[in-house]
């Protein structure tokens, strides 16, 4: 055995330590002075004429909206702690016969959102994946019940027959189809050079478009007026189906190898609440225990196939390490994009948190589970392995009432015998149904857990209070590639079910500050409270920087210290050394100043929209006045959108709830700014304004785009003038009103 040789290494970034622990110590002086200056002008002898001044209510706002911001970005250095890297050594794993059995599951849900195309090829790249055929098993869940899925399905497993063994013979980098033909530079794959190659590639391609085409004709079909079938995505029943061989094809592909695929669409009820994702998982959960029971499992996207064959064996690297076989839960893979433009204007990509906080948070107890693209073992979601201890009625009161689940808890199923389809049927529809999991701990403390729409923060969260650690694998080539949001309404409102699911957690017995630091790492724990209070910390100190010293200035409230005043260089540093943070982190991972200026935009754009709607939203189900739902994303392209998008331009085709609220603080913005000034000019008191001045320049800077879609663009995505004069009326009702608070 190569005992001594290990599978994986792991890197201490001691370059960004240095950094960020010496800017943490610096910045936190800087923060300290702050708060030492705010608060001797809270406590000094105050006037008893001005005491009861309105000075003191904007005052506090923004001193409370300088501590908010400082307490998160104090938890925020957890993350910039201990960053490390990984490499791993997949040629050292051991035979491929000895390697565990994995089971995939990818989830779709609506055929309109997802396009079946798109979601097949992520199940024939899944397929395709560099993986013993046999110890690979493919699940679909299909919450929308689609015969449209099912049907590509089908067509999808006939296709595989051709496309495994083409991708295996010339050892493909790219083994989703649709990326693979598309792409415009090749990889330099095996052989690609050779004829036999090249006329083969050309026989799959045909072969491809076929398939393409059979899924078109039957979604051209099916979508005809529905024959009062009474079928709903979210009424019907259950239905289970091996996909098995029905082609005519045979004869030339009888011998290829091919995972086993199945697809599973899980009953739903209107009296039964589903719970979105984590629901399907859990019923794939129960349906592949009966059929595969692999120990190890990889959760997909419907969109995110996989870029890169590798990745199985790459996480194996860290399974298969005898250090780590109690304690890992799960790998996991950043979530890249195929179709993000350079600019990114929408900062679709989360590169901060796949390429800094992540890198971070695996310094520490591991990174936060992130919905798709990890490999999780299994038995870490049934509650680890002390179950072969626990007596049968009390595995029933937990997982439920099937004994073929509970026997394949235990190791002892023997699962998958094909002869005997229908008795494993039965069983599957009975784990499938929706009564199964009253009464039990499905989603409570089994399985992917229903407390937050953010079912993978929390889950993670769970598992890390639990004593597991998890990894983070990066490698150059991204092994796993999705569509991020490319116009602003979907990005929006994706911002806001992660806020709304965020805080839920926040707000519940499981506030990680609270809950985490007996059970885990406090650093890790303050990762998970930084990522949970951040929408509210966020939204509500933006809102007050958005507004009080604009309405300030144009009152000639003084809110920070003279130019002239020591205590100016204090705001000074803090701000540049916040900014210049940011721009080195951005250019360290890879981006240019313009990202830097993208992620500052979009930062407030979200913290006004997304954190304050979701916050609101998670308040609300708090108590109990709104019910949980989960929209997904589009993933259909949108040829305008996309034009705007590739031109850097911003879509504001987007709801009012969205629009009017950064319109009109852009206009409060620019009113305040023109005003301000020329008050500053006359009064001649800009030593003591100019922070002022600074603050509403700073924000029509940085949202320029804004003040562009109102006056100069005329194309679809400008902001309408019914949007502006609408807001204009907030912004003149909201001007008025402070007014007359403060001068009253
Ligand atoms: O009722 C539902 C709703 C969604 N999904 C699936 O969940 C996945 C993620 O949904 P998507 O619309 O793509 O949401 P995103 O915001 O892009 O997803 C991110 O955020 C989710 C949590 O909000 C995580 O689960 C995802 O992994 C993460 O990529 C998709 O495959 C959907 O088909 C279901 O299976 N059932
Ligand atoms: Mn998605």
């Amino acid at each position: 055995m190569e005992d001594s040789l290990p599978l994986h290494v792991c890197h201490v970034q001691t370059l960004s330590i240095f950094i960020n622990r010496s800017h943490a110590l610096l910045h936190s002086i800087g923060l300290a002075f702050l708060v030492y200056y705010r608060t001797s002008f809270l406590f000094q002898d105050q006037d008893p004429n001005t005491k009861a001044t309105p000075l003191f209510l904007p005052w506090l706002l923004v001193f409370a909206s300088e501590l908010l911001l400082s307490f998160t970005w104090l938890v925020d250095q957890a993350f910039r702690w201990r960053p490390v890297t990984r490499t791993v050594f997949p040629e050292r794993l051991p035979e491929d016969d000895k390697l565990p059995a994995i089971d995939v599951f990818i989830c779709t849900t609506d055929p309109d959102k997802e396009p079946t195309v798109e979601v097949m090829n992520t199940v024939l790249s899944a397929m395709a994946l560099d993986y013993p055929p046999e110890k690979l098993h493919v699940y679909l869940s299909d919450d929308g019940g689609s015969p449209i899925t099912l049907h590509g399905m089908k067509e999808a497993w006939s296709f595989a027959r051709w496309w495994l063994p083409f991708c295996r013979k010339y050892r493909l980098k790219t083994r989703s189809p649709e990326a693979y033909y598309s792409a415009v530079s090749k990889d330099d794959d095996e052989g690609s050079g050779s004829s036999e190659f090249m006329i083969e590639r050309q026989k799959i391609k045909e072969r491809y478009e076929m398939f393409k085409e059979s899924i078109r004709e039957v979604r051209g079909r099916l979508l005809d007026p529905v024959h009062g079938s009474g079928i709903t995505a979210r009424d019907h029943p259950s239905l289970i189906e091996v996909i098995q061989d029905k082609s005519n094809d045979r004869v030339q592909v009888d011998q290829v190898k091919t995972p086993l695929l199945i697809y599973v669409s899980r009953e739903k009820r209107p009296s039964h609440s589903h719970h979105f994702k984590a629901g399907a998982l859990n019923v794939l959960q129960r349906v592949s225990c009966m059929i595969s029971n692999s120990p190890y499992i990889l959760v997909l996207d419907c969109d995110m196939y996989c870029n890169d064959p590798t990745s199985a064996r790459r996480a194996m690297c860290f399974h298969l390490d005898s250090k780590f076989l109690h304690s890992l839960a799960f790998v996991q893979f950043p979530q890249r994009f195929h179709n993000i433009s350079k600019n990114d204007i929408y900062d679709s990509q989360l590169r901060c948190v796949f390429s800094v906080l992540w890198q971070g948070a695996d310094g520490l107890q591991g990174p936060f589970l992130s919905g798709t693209g990890f490999y999780i073992k299994r038995v870490s979601l049934c509650g680890g392995s002390s179950i072969q201890d626990i007596d049968l009625g009390e595995l029933k009161h937990s997982f439920g009432s099937s004994n073929e689940l509970i026997k394949s808890l235990h190791g002892s199923y023997k699962p998958y015998v094909i002869n005997d389809q229908y008795g494993l049927l039965e069983e599957t529809h009975l784990l499938a149904s929706c009564t199964y999991e009253n009464d039990t701990k499905w989603g409570k403390e089994v399985g992917f857990l229903y407390n937050s729409v953010l079912e993978d923060y929390f889950t993670g969260f769970t598992l890390h209070c639990k004593g597991w650690i998890s990894v983070y694998c990066d490698p150059l080539r991204p092994q796993f590639l999705g569509s991020g949001t490319t116009n602003l309404n979907d990005f929006l409102i994706q911002g806001m079910r992660w806020s709304s699911g965020l805080v839920e957690v926040s707000f519940s017995k499981f506030c990680p500050l609270i809950y985490g630091p007996t059970r885990m790492s406090i650093f890790e724990s303050l990762c998970y409270a930084q990522l949970a209070f951040h929408p509210i910390s966020y939204f509500l100190s933006l809102w007050c920087f958005a507004t009080i010293p604009q309405l300030c200035l144009l009152n000639d409230i003084p809110l920070y210290p003279k130019v002239s005043e020591t205590y100016f260089v204090i705001f000074l540093f803090i701000f540049s050394s916040a900014i210049s943070k940011h721009l080195q982190e951005v250019l360290s991972t890879g981006g240019s100043f313009q990202t830097w200026r993208n992620e500052q935009r979009i930062w407030m754009m979200k913290s006004i929209t997304s954190h304050l709607y979701g916050s609101l939203d998670a308040i609300m189900k708090r108590i109990g006045t709104r019910e949980a739902n989960f929209l997904p994303t589009n993933k259909v392209e949108d040829a305008e959108q996309v034009k705007l998008y590739k031109m850097g331009k911003f879509d504001f085709q987007t709801s009012n709830m969205f629009l009017v609220p950064m319109v009109s603080l852009i206009i409060l913005n620019l009113v305040s700014f023109i005003g301000g000034l020329v008050r500053v000019i006359f009064v001649g008191n800009w030593d003591q304004m100019l922070v002022q001045v600074f603050i509403s320049f700073y924000v029509l800077v940085m949202n320029f785009p804004i003040i562009e879609a109102m006056i100069v663009r005329k194309d679809k995505g400008r902001v309408r003038p019914s949007v502006t004069i609408l807001s204009a009326m907030f912004s003149t009702i909201f001007l008025l009103l402070g007014c007359i608070i403060l001068c009253c």
